[in-house]
C-alpha cells in the first residue's frame, strides 16, 4: 500500500503553490485565500471529533484531511515544517507542565 510522509506531503503543497496547475484542489485554496483555507482547517477539526466517536477508518480518514489542510495553512503562511519540529524538539525531554494548570485537581474535576 501507497503511504506519504508529512514532509513528502508538505512538500507537494508547497509545490502546487510555486507550481500552479489547472484544476488543482490545493491551488482552488491557495487561490480562495487565507480565510477559506482557515474555514476548511476548523470544517476537518471538527470532521476528526466526529469521526472519532464513530470508528476508527473515520478517525484515519479525516484525520488526513485535516494534516493536509494544515499543510495548505503553513505553506499559505511561511510556516516551514522544520519551524514546526523545532518547535515539537525544544519541548521533547522538558518537565510536564501539567501541574501548572489551573484546572488541574489531580486527575479529577
Ligand atoms: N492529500 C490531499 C488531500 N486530502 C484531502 N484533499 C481534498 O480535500 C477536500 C476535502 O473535502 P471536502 O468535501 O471537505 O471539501 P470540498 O467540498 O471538496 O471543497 P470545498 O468546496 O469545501 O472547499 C477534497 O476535495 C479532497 O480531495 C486533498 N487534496 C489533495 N491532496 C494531495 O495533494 C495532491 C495534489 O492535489 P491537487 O492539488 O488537487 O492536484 C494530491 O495528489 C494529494 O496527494
Amino acid at each position: 500500500m501507497a503511504s506519504q510522509s508529512i514532509e513528502e506531503l508538505y512538500e507537494y503543497v508547497l509545490d502546487r503553490k510555486n507550481n500552479p496547475q489547472s484544476g488543482s484542489y490545493t491551488d482552488y485554496l491557495y487561490d480562495k485565500g487565507l480565510d477559506k483555507i482557515l474555514k476548511k482547517v476548523g470544517e476537518e477539526a471538527t470532521e476528526v471529533i466526529v469521526g472519532a466517536k464513530n470508528n476508527r477508518a473515520e478517525l484515519t480518514y479525516e484525520t488526513a484531511d485535516l494534516l493536509f489542510h494544515l499543510m495548505v495553512l503553513l505553506v499559505e503562511s511561511g510556516v516551514s515544517l522544520a519551524e514546526v519540529k523545532a518547535e515539537l524538539g525544544a519541548r521533547v525531554g522538558t518537565k510536564s507542565r501539567l501541574h501548572e494548570r489551573q484546572d488541574w485537581r489531580g486527575g479529577q474535576q
